[in-house]
């Protein structure tokens, strides 16, 4: 079971020193840094207590934070209140197993030792004396990024602990994975489209705020959304961005509504209620004040990112700015409908020819079919245009984008009270776990899951067919399409 150690309590003190422990190494360079790091860092007591000193920074909005009531910051500020000089340090976490390995560093499940109430976290490690310089700056953008947010949609940085060399970033854990490998889960690799436009919803939500922070994100791809255990999203990663300056503005915007007269039995009864009668609909002007902060002077000549995602002012060299994030959206909602990017070639270099041409985006056939597809199809083509000065959100930011006729109907200041989609792979926690606790105890409720999942699987085995159906469940085993976006 993928999230066992979500739920299991184990006295296991994963330590640093053990290789046979850790299982989950991505690339050879993080291979090496674990080779370096294996001989070093222990998360035992003896190591944050006596000999190294440690600096912690606990976020700078733990007051402030919209979020300062939960019980991550409630165990957060018990420990701190307990602790001799009021900071956290290594000590006070319990690591419970390996997440995953990236770019910089490894990330650990863990928790808050000696809690009343368990809160669990992810901690990424990353050991500064493996790094590049430009690896190092990468985690200087990172972790000065991830002070600034305070977004459900975003991960909230509890503490940064500095230990010898090694940098610590305690953000919120995300239970449910990554959109990519939910997406690998689903028939055709593709999501359908009331799901696309949840996701959808939540990421331009997060987009937005970011750029209205002045940060060009410049990573977005499936497998940097994280999935929260509330089904709800969490852009990770930001050691791509880029900071730039950013004028909010209130704009008035003028637009016409067409509304049905309010109509009582009495006043229909006056008007004779006929065809033509006073009750068809008229148009009015409205004047709305609308927020926007798009960082439309922000330029940068680096090129980064992924490379199917890679808006082609980027690939070409001369600069960009914001809108390389809306380009990457239109690319996102392509994929996550289609199960694969417009743009991909049989190489890299392919890729980036095909991104540079002066090519539109292809659609297949059952991109335009159903429900919402059509609104889908003139979203993305307005997103992936390639010249950015015409491309849809670049000269007014997310509300351009958030008032095209796919979103209609989507109540935004309501967005996170919206139930996530029930797709398959997404489990959801109960309260307590999505609260972020560690249970020690299954209950029934899993205890039940766990026996309808194995009693599932022996029908699916026994009945070898590839496609199941079960109401709203699919056991799927088709072609798959596993390979993640590589950075450039
Ligand atoms: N907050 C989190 N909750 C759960 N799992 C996480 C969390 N953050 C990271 N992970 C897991 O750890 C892995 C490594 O994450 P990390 O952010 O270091 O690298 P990455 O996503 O590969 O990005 P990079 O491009 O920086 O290498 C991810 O692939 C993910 O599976």
């Amino acid at each position: 079971m993928e999230d066992d150690g979500y739920y299991l309590e184990t006295d296991l003190d994963f330590s640093f020193t053990s290789t046979t422990t850790d299982r989950t190494f991505t690339s050879s360079s993080a291979r090496s840094s674990l080779a370096r790091s294996s001989l070093t860092l222990s998360f035992n007591d003896r190591l944050s207590t006596a000999t190294t000193p440690s600096t912690t920074t606990s976020s700078a909005a733990t007051t402030l934070h919209h979020r300062r009531q939960d019980p991550h910051w409630t165990a957060i500020r018990a420990a701190t209140t307990l602790s001799s000089d009021r900071r956290l340090h290594l000590r006070h976490l319990k690591l419970v197993r390996h997440l995953g390995t990236g770019n910089l560093g490894r990330v650990f499940l863990c928790h808050l030792r000696d809690c009343p109430t368990p809160t669990v976290f992810a901690l990424k490690v990353i050991d500064r004396d493996v790094l590049t310089a430009k690896k190092l700056s990468h985690v200087q953008t990172e972790a000065e990024i991830l002070s600034m947010l305070d977004h459900p949609f975003l991960p909230t940085l509890y503490a940064r602990i500095d230990a010898s060399h090694y940098t610590c970033l305690l953000i919120d854990y995300c239970p449910n994975g990554d959109l990519h490998s939910l997406l690998r889960k689903q028939p055709g690799n593709r999501l359908p489209v009331s799901s696309v436009r949840f996701f959808a919803s939540e990421v331009l939500v997060a987009l937005e705020y970011l750029h209205a922070l002045g940060i060009v994100y410049r990573d977005l791809k499936p497998e940097n959304i994280l999935i929260r255990g509330d089904g709800h999203i969490m852009l990770s990663d930001f050691d791509l961005c880029f900071k730039a300056e950013v004028v909010p503005t209130f704009r008035s915007r003028r637009f016409r509504r067409v509304s049905t007269p309010p109509s009582s039995p009495r006043r229909r009864r006056r008007r004779g209620g006929g065809c033509f009668s006073a009750e068809s609909t008229y148009e009015r002007e409205e004047i709305v004040a609308e927020f926007a902060a798009e960082p439309v002077t922000a330029f940068s000549k680096s090129c980064v990112g992924t490379h199917e995602y890679l808006a082609p002012e980027l690939v070409a060299g001369n600069g960009h700015g914001s809108g390389v994030d809306w380009w990457a959206f239109g690319i996102f909602l392509y994929e996550m409908l289609h199960g694969t990017t417009p743009f991909r070639g049989e190489t890299k270099e392919q890729t980036l020819r095909k991104i540079a041409s002066s090519d539109d985006v292809a659609f297949p056939l059952e991109l335009l079919e159903g429900e919402g597809m059509r609104e889908a199809k003139d979203l993305i083509q307005k997103l992936l245009v390639k010249d950015p000065t015409k491309r849809l959100g670049c000269a007014r930011g997310a509300q351009d984008i958030k008032r095209h006729p796919f979103f209609e109907g989507i109540k935004w200041p309501l967005i996170r009270n919206y139930k996530p989609p029930e797709i398959r792979g997404l489990v959801k926690k109960s309260t307590k776990a999505h609260a972020g606790h560690v249970t020690g105890v299954s209950s029934p409720r899993r205890r039940k899951w766990l026996w309808w999942t194995l009693s599932n699987l022996l029908r699916s085995k026994r009945s070898n067919s590839k496609i199941q159906s079960n109401n709203n469940s699919y056991h799927y085993v088709g072609k798959s399409y596993n390979a993640s976006h590589k950075r450039v």
